[in-house]
């Protein structure tokens, strides 16, 4: 395919993976990092794709940056970022779409925790946008012989999958650390999707999306792998040590601790059932020991499996 120009925003570990993709496949990347040396404007000049693997707490500052550069009008924006914007819930891609109205937005999300992609092993991934054409553009850019690209017409399902994951990734590692078991994983990890459909469906999503590779796949993924950032937070929280030390000693980031803190707040606003959500938040917050969380979580009530009601009832239950 034609060469294209790709600047990438945030050269921490998924953007400087999403680089050696998109140079692999032939394209001219220009991998832009608050702390080197070139300027966003010189980077953002002549490009045709601008993709932001900024952790959350970056991306308005970054977005707002980006505005005051020039760009052409056929620009597509791509975001990688798997998180939420506490002050106001918003997605990534709320936040690129609000600050460039008239181009088009893609969201990039799967199973793809960057080591295992820096090694060439394989993996799938999915692009959905409102405009179908600029996912299948970004599509082209990032297929690869093992990397394997989908499209999807349901952004915010997308979006929201490899987001909400990651506070259930916090759970798994806790399970793992506590050595609960595989039948224990398999119900947190089946539990924790349906908890997912409930508040995505909540935002707006749709159910079929958290069934694909941005829903169960990274969800399977990220419960799985001691490389998830976000599980290491939760098994080494389940081993003993304090979320300080052990989010000073991360590599990179785990969005999961904001995001869950964002979800409570809003399943509380909203009165949404999120028990495991609810759990490790307590967690996090230091409210709970893990073995209390467990505890908190086996001793509810028993109700049927499947229900169709979002909303906590007056007497706190669903
Ligand atoms: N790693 C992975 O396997 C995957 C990660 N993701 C998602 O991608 C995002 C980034 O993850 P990852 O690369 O691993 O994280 P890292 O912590 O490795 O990198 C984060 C990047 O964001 C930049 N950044 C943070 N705040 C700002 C800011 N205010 N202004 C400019 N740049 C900023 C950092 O710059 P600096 O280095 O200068 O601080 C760094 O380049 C996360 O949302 C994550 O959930 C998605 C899929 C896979
Ligand atoms: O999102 C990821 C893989 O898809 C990366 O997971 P962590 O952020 O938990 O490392």
């Amino acid at each position: 395919m034609q060469e294209t120009t790709i600047a990438i925003l945030g050269a921490g570990a998924w953007g400087t993976a999403l680089a050696n993709l998109a140079a692999a496949n032939g394209h001219k990347v220009k991998l832009w990092s608050r702390h080197g040396t070139e300027t966003l404007e010189a980077v953002l000049q002549d490009v045709h794709i601008v993709l932001s693997a900024i952790s959350m707490k970056g991306v308005r500052d970054v977005a707002l940056q980006v505005q005051s550069c020039p760009l052409s009008p056929e620009t597509i924006f791509v975001t990688a970022t798997k998180g939420l914007e506490p002050q106001t819930t918003a997605t990534p891609t709320q936040i690129w779409q609000a600050a460039f109205p008239n181009h088009p937005v893609v969201v990039l999300s799967g199973p793809n925790l960057s080591a295992e992609i820096q090694k060439s092993l394989p993996a799938a991934t999915v692009v959905a946008s409102n405009i179908t054409t600029a996912a299948e553009k970004v599509q082209l850019i990032f297929s690869a012989p093992r990397f394997r690209v989908y499209t999807n017409p349901d952004p915010l399902g997308v979006e929201l999958g490899g987001t909400l994951k990651n506070v259930m990734a916090i759970a798994a590692g806790v399970c793992d650390g506590l050595q609960l078991g595989t039948n224990a994983k398999a119900a947190l990890v089946t539990r924790g999707l349906t908890e997912m459909v409930r508040i995505g469906n909540f935002l707006g999503a749709k159910t079929e999306t958290f069934y694909g590779l941005s829903g169960l796949g990274d969800l399977l993924a990220t419960c799985n792998s001691p490389l998830s950032r976000n599980y290491q937070v939760g098994y080494q929280m389940a081993i003993g040590q304090t979320l300080t030390n052990i989010l000073a000693n991360l590599p990179g980031t785990a969005e999961g601790v904001n995001t869950c803190q964002v979800l409570m707040q809003l399943a509380k606003q909203q009165n949404i059932y999120m028990p495991i959500t609810e759990q490790v938040y307590r967690l996090l917050q230091g409210e709970v020991t893990p073995q209390q969380a467990l505890d908190e979580l086996m001793l509810r009530d028993i109700k049927p499996e499947f229900h169709f009601n979002l909303k906590i009832s007056d007497d706190g239950n669903i």
